[in-house]
Order: C-alpha cells, then structure tokens, then sequence
C-alpha cells in the first residue's frame, strides 16, 4: 500500500477529530450558558434548565465515548450504476455519524442504512461497492489500512495504474471481511472487558443485528460465535433505528451472572449508548439482589410453570372463611357474623378480577356494608329509629372498629411477595394443603427457614407473586398518583420549553421531562424502569437463554408485552437444571411458535484444537452441539497435567507454567464448585505476594475480572473468555451436577489461545481431550 496512501487517509481521519472536537466545543459551551443562566427561585424556569444541563451532559458524554478510533471503515459506491460514467462516491464509516457545518454528510453511523454494505457486501454480491477499506485506529491515530477490491474491473483499473499494488489487493481476498483486521482484534490480549466489534462485524453477524425489532428472534450458535457480541449491537442498532420509542420505552438486556454484567457493560457506552438496563436474572425484583441458587432439584422445581398454579392457590387460601359464627364488639354492641357474610364479601372481591391487595378493597366495602347493615337491623329491633345518615355513620364506626379490622385481616390479609413466598417455604401443613397430589419427597425441596435469603430461581416466583397480589395498599399511596400528576404536567412544561427554545426535534417532551424533577431526585429511563417492577420494556436482550426456566420466561414476557426480543444462547451449554432442552421447548409457552431462528456458524474465539476437543468431547457426552467453523489455528497444545500429590500445588503449578510463557492476559482457573475456596486460597497465598504493583494477582468470581488470574465456577464462567484457562479437575466439574457435561464443554471453550486441563493423580484425561500433546506431571 503507498504510504501516500495512509498519509491521505490520515487526513481524513484528522479531519473526523478536528469536527468532534468542534463539536465538543459547541456542546461545552451550550452546557455552560445553561448553567450560568440567571433563573432566579422560579422552580419551573430551575427545572427546564436542569434537564436542558442534563441533556447536554449526555451529549457531552456520548461524544467523549466513542472519541477512540471513530472511523473504521471506508466504501468506494458505484454512483448511478458502473456504466453511468459518474465518479464513485465515497463514504465513511465511524461509530458516529458526523456531519459539517453545512450539514454535508462527513461519517456515516454505522447503524445507517446506507452503512450496511459495509458489512454485507461481497465479490458475489457487491452491493453497489467497488472496494471496502478497513481502517484500524489506536486511540485518535491511523495506524493501518487494509483493501477489498469487489468490482474485477476496479483491479484492472488499479493495476494498470500500479501493478504491485493492483497484485496485492487481488491476492488479499479472503472470505472473511477485512481478515487482517479480524485477526488482529481476535489474537488481542483479552481485558476483563467485551469490546465493541463494529470495526470487523461479519455478514451474518450483521443480517441478525439489522433484523427488524418486532416479534422475538432467537440466534443459536456455538460457543465464541459472538452471540454477546451480536446482541449487544442488535441492541444499539434498535435504539437507532427506534429512537423516539426505545429511549422512553428502554431496553433491558438480562445476563446470567454478575460477572458477565461487568463483563459486558462498557461495550453499549463505548459505541454511543448509555441508559441500557443490565441486569442478572437474580436482580430483576427491586429491592432483592439473588447471588446463590437453590440445590438443582429446589432450582428445577422453583422454574416448573406449576409453580404459577401453586402461588395462585397460595394466595386464594389467603382470603379465608371463617370456620364458625363469630362474635365481634363494636361499640358496646355486639354483633355476630355468620361465615356467609365474609363468604358472600370474598367473592364479590373475587369477581373483579383484580390482585389480592387491590381486590381486598372491594371485600372491605362489602363486608363493612352488609355488617351496617346486620348491626343497623339489630338496632332498630332494640328500638332505635335509624336513617341513612346512621348507616354511614355506622360503616366508619365499624372502619374504625379493632374487633372488625382483626376479623377481616384474618379473613384477607394484605400481603407482600416476600412474606407469601417466605410462608410457603416456612409452613410445611399449609403447602401439604395446597399440594395434595405432590409427594413428601417433593415438597421437602421447597421447604426451608423463613431467614434463608430469597435465592435466584425465587426471582420469578416473588414476580409472579406480586402480579398476583398487587401492590399494598399503603403503597398505592397518595405519592403514587403526585408522581402521575407531576410527570403529566412536566410533559406539558417541556413542551412549551421545546418551543420556545426552537429546539423541535432535537429531543422529545417525554426526555425533557425525565429531567424535570429536582437534582438528586430525578431519574433517568433506565433509572426509572430499574426501580419499577412493573416496568414495560420496548425491547428485551436475553443472554445465555438456554439457561432460562419456565418461570423465568413468564417473567421476562411480562417485562416486554409486545413481545419484542432478542434470545441469544446455545442449547447445548444448558448447565441450569430448569433450562430447556431445546428453544421450542423453552419458547412455548411465553411466545407459542411465534419466534424466528437465525445461526451462526463461525467460531471467533477459540483457536481450532480446543475447539475441536471440546466439541469431540461434548459430541461423546450427547450433548446437542451445533458445530462451528474455527476462524483460526491456535499456537499452543492442549495442556494435559496429572498432579502427583494434591490437586492445588498442581494447578499453582500449571498456572506458573502458563503465565511463565505468556507476555501477559488475563487467565482463568475454573473449578468444581466444592474446590472453589481450597483452590482460590491456595492460589492467592502462592500469587497476591508476587510483586505486581499494589493490586493483587489473583481474585474470585467477579473480583477477579480485572485482575490476571481469576477464579470461577463453571457456572461463573459462562459466557466470558480469557486468554488463558486451566480447568482444575474437569472430571469432578461433569460430575458435580446433573448437566454437568455442558458445564465442561462451557470451561473448555472460555480461552482465546491456550487451555490446561489438571487432573487428580492418577487419573485419565477425558474423551474427547484425551491424546493432548503435552502431558506433564506436577504436584
Ligand atoms: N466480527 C467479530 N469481530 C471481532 N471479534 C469478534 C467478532 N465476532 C465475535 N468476536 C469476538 O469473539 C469472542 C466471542 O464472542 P461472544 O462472547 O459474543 O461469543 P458467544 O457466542 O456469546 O460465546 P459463548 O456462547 O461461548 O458465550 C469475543 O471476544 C468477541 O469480541
């Protein structure tokens, strides 16, 4: 390539920073006039400034994040088709779109239509594009461009003009788009963090990310086929292409552990997209963060969709009929109920329809009136002349009234989800009442104390619980409806502020008005949609799916009516004892067969021997695998080591052994989930001494994300990659649980160049790994 060449480009790509960086001036100085404007103690006039403030912060901030390598890509178009005669027209590809101050079309957003060839285009269907440059950037500077010519006639062109160039770039053309820096990105020392792949997204990749948003699109693949990857730019493209709708609606992306949450969490602000909800399915109910699960079969049990039948009668055995007459004081008078007077209330509250907390008002007004009107007979038998205005006074004597308040307390509670969950699993006569057709055996899985904490697969059940409760009554409060009376009136205000600021169409009333509520109060989207259990997404990521229970799913479908997702997983990696064994299984029931399936094939992570071990191994063990190409051979065997003495010492050694050879990377040791603690502290007295600057060397779980060595389970390690893995006991890992098979097909395929695998003594690799070139003895 001549060197001209970059030198041009470099140009360019200066040109991209010197009108980001105008454009940061411009946002800078919009932020400081808001600040600095006078508005007096007008609280109205305080509020549109604070959001106006706000809302250039946010600019602020989406423009400071994709600062690194904003441009990636470049497209030679045929204009009006090869023989028109028109020059090619050219365009830019960045994480942003920018434009000049004449509103020319400077760098096109990838996410734009007129970007998608990009990605797309190839020799056999080119799209319109003559050639495709891939630009790869090291923060602001230009350090390397690769060519695809995909028009023949562009090469003869071009080698007429410069023959070696011309040879080069017809020799360059490989089937993956932009190779050279694909392979780059690929073989880059893994972080701890995802990073963003806009630069080098491939066809497939990019015809799912594009995919219309309605209805729910499941993508299976293999694993390291960039399923994480393709969801999360799915995501920023929907909020691209459905602004308006998604940044009042929100998109929740659900992952299955904490640690794969901060694994992935920089990848939407880096390309532009703040206000994602992340969350782990065990923190999905406000107000509880679920880190452990139940034993397999409890968790298996818990995601069974009889659980819904089971609460609902839970909660009907909650608004009982007295077993006799009862005699309650009011007054000095006393009155006797009959159970037909509750019964008759309970059903009229029954009739609405409506959760158990908000029903139970109907079954109050009923029961207080037809006591009135008991007691006001039985008044006017003694004697007394009563008129309507009695009778009224009568119902708030009775409203008042201890004796009536403990009678249609014991008769309809209000109830919380934790409290109707926690008795369920604390009262063993009240679930053999609810569950006659269950064995012993059975309900002893649910059975636990009452102090235990409210575990992962509780999640859903304290969701389902709550829909079928309602919210309490107390809560409903009066601070409810101020909130809809304020958002209505700030929606009003920030419609007159959007005009009189003749700022139409750069940002709606409803964004406005999130910023309205005073600093400190208010909230964004995402903030809002966190807290708020009831909470309707405009659309919803599912990572790692296959893992999801029934109940799970009810869960989830509630949290987007509309139906609008993107499933991401791999049916043969269900380690979970309530995932599905295969998508139309788990799908049914919340989206019946109204789903569609898309592939991929393509295995971007793992170098091909490990991938073909893992895959040889998961084959043997049954596991329904869905075979993916290797993009690449990796440069280290298999590492097969027996321990001689104790397991530990042979994986500190093994871990030595790996770290000696590498320059640097991140390397996790995954373990069976009862060798977690031995092996973590054995590892951490031998390593956190080394000098490694002030941060220690190895971590646990999530801890050890950021630092070079971390230690998980299986389980944890789900859906991450490190450079390096050593998989301490892998037989005892597929023993562990009841999938365990697929636990260890997941820790297998985790590294991006190298795997060790340290047995007990004694013991025979397994199938599958077995016949690795290198075995070593340590311990
Ligand atoms: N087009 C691409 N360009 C660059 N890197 C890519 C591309 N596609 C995937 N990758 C990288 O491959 C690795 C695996 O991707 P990802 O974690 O999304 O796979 P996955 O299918 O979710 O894997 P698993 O099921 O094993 O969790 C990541 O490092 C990702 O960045």
């Amino acid at each position: 390539m001549p060197s001209s060449e970059l030198e041009r480009e470099r140009a360019v790509v200066a040109s991209f920073y010197r009108r980001l960086d105008q454009l940061r001036a411009e946002v800078e100085g919009r932020l400081v006039a808001v600040q600095r404007g006078n508005v007096g103690s007008n609280h109205q006039a305080r509020s549109e400034r604070d959001s106006f403030a706000r809302l250039h912060e946010d600019n602020l901030a989406q423009l400071n994040e994709v600062d690194a390598r904003i441009a990636f890509g470049r497209l030679q178009v045929a204009e009006g088709g090869p023989e028109s005669g028109a020059p090619d027209a050219i365009h830019y590809i960045g994480r942003i779109g920018l434009r000049d101050a004449d509103q020319s079309t400077m760098l096109l957003d990838w996410r734009a239509p007129q970007a998608g060839a990009f990605y797309q285009a190839t020799a056999a269907h080119p799209l319109g594009v003559r050639a495709r440059r891939h630009l790869t950037m090291r923060e602001r500077e230009l350090i390397r461009i690769d060519d695809e010519v995909l028009d023949a006639a562009l090469l003869d062109e071009l080698r007429a003009t410069d023959a070696a160039a011309g040879e080069a770039l017809a020799a360059a053309s490989g089937t993956l788009q932009g190779e050279g820096a694909l392979l780059a990105a690929l073989t880059a020392e893994r972080t701890g963090h995802m990073h963003d792949i806009v630069a080098t997204i491939q066809g497939e990749q990019d015809r799912i990310i594009r995919s219309e948003m309605r209805g729910a699109l499941v993508v299976q693949g293999g694993p390291g086929t960039g399923k994480t990857a393709v969801a999360l730019h799915r995501a920023a493209f929907l909020i691209y292409a459905n602004r308006e709708r998604l940044k009042s609606a929100g998109v929740l992306v659900v992952g299955p552990s904490a640690a794969f949450v901060h694994y992935i969490e920089a990848v939407l602000p880096s390309l532009g997209e703040t206000g994602v909800v992340m969350r782990t399915l065990g923190a999905l109910f406000p107000g509880v963060e679920a880190d452990t699960d139940d034993a397999p079969a409890t968790a298996a049990l818990k995601g069974r969709l009889e659980m819904s039948g089971l609460l609902a009668r839970a909660v009907r055995s909650r608004q009982r009929v007295p077993a006799g007459p009862e005699q309650i004081e009011v007054n000095g008078d006393t009155i006797t109920v009959a159970p037909s007077l509750i019964e008759n209330a309970i059903h009229r509250a029954q009739r609405t329809g409506k959760p158990h907390n908000v029903a139970r008002v109907t079954f109050v007004k009923a029961a207080i009136a037809e006591l009135a009107t008991q007691l006001a007979t039985q008044l006017a038998q003694a004697g007394a002349a009563i008129d309507d205005s009695d009778i009224a006074a009568l119902r708030e004597d009775l409203r008042e009234s201890y004796a009536v308040r403990v009678l249609l307390n014991t008769a309809w509670l209000p109830l919380t989800p934790e409290k109707l969950l926690g008795d369920l699993y604390a009262r063993p006569e009240w679930l053999a009442e609810l569950t006659p057709r269950w064995s012993p055996e059975r309900r002893a899985l649910l059975l636990r104390e009452r102090s235990v904490p409210m575990t992962v697969s509780d999640v859903a059940l304290l969701d389902e619980a709550a829909e079928l409760l309602g919210d309490m009554p107390a809560r409903r409060s009066a601070a409810d409806k101020e909130r809809e009376r304020q958002r209505e009136a700030d929606i009003e205000n920030a419609r007159a502020a959007i005009a009189n600021m003749g700022v139409e169409g750069m940002v709606s009333a409803e964004q406005l008005a999130d910023g309205f509520a005073e600093r400190g109060e208010r909230m964004s989207v995402a903030e809002r949609a966190a807290s708020d259990r009831t909470w309707t997404y405009g659309h919803v990521v599912v990572d790692e799916a296959q893992e999801l229970s029934a109940m799970q799913w009810r869960m989830l479908v509630r949290k987007s009516p509309m139906r609008s997702f993107t499933i991401v997983g791999d049916i043969a990696q269900v380690s979970s004892p309530a995932g599905a064994r295969s998508w139309a299984e788990a799908l049914h029931a919340g989206f019946g067969d109204r789903w569609r399936l898309e592939q991929l094939s393509v295995n971007y992570r793992t170098p091909a021997q490990i991938a073909r071990a893992a895959e040889s191994f998961a084959a043997d063990a049954g596991l329904p695998i869905t075979p993916a190409r290797a993009v690449r051979e990796g440069d280290w065997p298999i590492d097969t080591v027996v321990a001689d003495g104790e397991l530990a010492p042979a994986v500190l050694q093994a871990v030595r052994s790996v770290r000696a050879d590498a320059a640097g990377g991140n390397l996790a040791v995954i373990v069976p989930a009862a060798a977690l603690d031995g092996i973590a502290d054995a590892l951490g007295a031998a390593l956190n001494d080394e000098p490694a600057g002030s941060r220690p060397v190895v971590g646990r779980g999530a801890a050890g994300l950021d630092l070079p060595v971390a230690v998980l389970t299986a389980r944890e390690a789900k859906g991450l990659e490190f450079d390096a893995v050593v998989i301490a006991d892998p037989r005892a890992i597929v023993e562990e649980s009841p999938r365990g098979a697929a636990a260890l097909y997941v820790a297998a395929t985790r590294p991006t160049q190298r795997l060790a695998m340290v047995y007990p003594r004694g013991e025979e690799p397994l199938t599958g790994f077995a016949g690795a070139e290198k075995v070593s003895t340590f311990g």
